[in-house]
């Protein structure tokens, strides 16, 4: 098999291609669709492309066009299995974008509309199941979570089927859990027409599903979807006997300075910075907003600085809500992307910092943009579903490590250097 993963966001391709990897499937990651890539796949054999795009919470119609190519893209490259990675908590909003992205992956799938989805965001190695059709994370319903608060995607409903209903007019199914015990046959009977959401529990719940999957995928076009869970049990069953064999070693990269950049308000991100026993500068939205003194101060702090080995934090503020009162959410989010992107470009062009770790999908999105990479070599992980990454930006090879908002413990941003290439 060649999986050929469309993400709407570039922590969740890191996400899936380092589980991937962990598991035996060579992965590479290619941002956005303006690199041609025919040589997305190792040579011959099995392996994994994603394409990680920032299309979360573009506008819907910007979020299929992207999501199209990039589908086509990789079935040009010799994609043999579809998937849609989406966030594990689900981010979406009313009108979409994972209904409408699902509904553009099948149309590329099949042009005659046959082709069905068929997925779970459960990943249980990171806390997140189902369960009736009811998203858990960490065992509390998605609405009692705190992405209950998410700047972007507050999410406010913690039941799949009514969420991703309004986001399609393909028909939405539920395959329960009492249903998963009995095994990928009667999951695969289970599977209707449109898209359907199955119930996992256990890594061999998402075993079942990828089978079913499989099964379905000799019959019918089938795009697979969801976290990088259902993608992580693919790749066990197409890795074989090497999986369990991580399927990736990086060149090493010579240290020549270490730089965090925090942009994510999530739960876990709160808590890594207060673990943070190091050097720290803060992002205020509102003094962004005020002039360009702010982005200054912070830059010459960074330059100022006589360790560059010892990482320094550069966060933003944890004043979400009086932000966005003054701003708007959107605006705000975007002076922040903005600065930090402008901030990493400095540390890695300027200073020559040669290890970046960046917290937060949107966030992380911003600066390989800014950078202008196109393309990350996977590694191995800090954390589940955080892996290390070699990029070239402008003739500059550079580690970064690239954090889902909510992924790792307390101590990764003093951790993650142990495993950095
Ligand atoms: N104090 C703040 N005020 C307004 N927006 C913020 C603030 N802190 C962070 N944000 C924005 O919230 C968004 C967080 O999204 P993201 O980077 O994807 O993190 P996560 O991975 O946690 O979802 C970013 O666009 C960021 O700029
Ligand atoms: O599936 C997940 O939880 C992650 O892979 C993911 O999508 C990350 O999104 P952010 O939390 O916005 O970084």
């Amino acid at each position: 098999m060649r999986l050929g993963a469309v993400a709407d966001d570039v922590t969740g391709a890191c996400d899936l291609a380092g589980r991937v990897v962990e598991a035996g499937l060579p992965a590479t990651v290619l941002l956005g669709t303006s690199s041609k890539a025919p040589d997305a796949f190792a040579a011959d054999g099995p392996g994994c492309a994603v394409v990680a795009l920032k299309i979360r919470t573009a506008p819907v119609a910007e979020a299929v066009a992207a999501a199209t190519d990039a589908a086509r893209l990789l079935r040009a490259a010799g994609a043999t299995q579809l998937y849609q990675k989406y966030c594990s908590t689900f981010d979406s909003t009313a009108h979409g974008n994972i209904g409408p992205v699902a509904d553009a992956l099948a149309g590329v799938a099949a042009a005659d509309g046959t082709a069905v989805t068929v997925g779970t965001p459960a990943t249980p190695g990171s806390g997140r199941t189902q369960y009736q059709g009811t998203l858990f994370v960490d065992g509390v319903p998605l609405a009692e979570s705190p992405m209950r608060d998410h700047p972007l995607t507050p999410m406010r409903d913690s039941d799949l089927v009514r969420l991703l209903r309004p986001q399609t007019g393909r028909t939405v199914g539920l395959v329960r859990w009492q249903e998963v015990q009995r095994g990928s046959d009667a999951i695969a009977s289970a599977v209707g027409d449109g898209h359907t959401l199955v119930d996992a529990l256990t890594e061999a719940d998402l075993v079942a599903i990828a089978r079913a999957v499989l099964a379905l995928a000799e019959e019918r076009p089938v795009v697979a979807g969801g976290g990088a869970g259902v993608a992580t049990a693919l790749a066990r069953a197409a890795a074989g006997p090497s999986g369990g064999t991580p399927a990736s070693t990086l060149p090493a990269v010579p240290v020549t300075g270490r730089v965090i950049l925090a942009g994510s308000a999530s739960a876990a991100t709160r808590g890594q910075i207060a673990a943070f026993p190091g050097e720290r500068l803060v992002l205020d939205p509102l003094e962004l907003a005020a002039g360009p003194s702010a982005l200054d101060r912070v830059r010459d702090a960074l330059a100022a600085r006589a360790d560059r080995l010892a990482p320094v934090l550069i966060h933003a503020s944890p004043e979400v809500a009086a932000a966005q009162r003054a701003l708007g959410a959107e605006r705000a989010a975007t002076l922040l992307e903005d600065a930090i992107a402008t901030l990493a470009a400095f540390a890695v062009h300027e200073l020559g910092v040669s290890h970046l770790l960046v917290a937060g999908g949107e966030t992380s999105g911003a600066v390989t943009a800014t950078l202008g990479i196109d393309r990350l070599r996977i590694g191995s992980q800090a954390a589940p579903g955080v892996p290390w990454a070699v990029a070239d930006s402008a003739g500059r090879t550079v580690a970064v490590l690239l954090k889902s908002g909510n992924f790792g413990g307390p101590g990764l941003f003093t951790d993650a250097w142990e495993a950095a290439p």
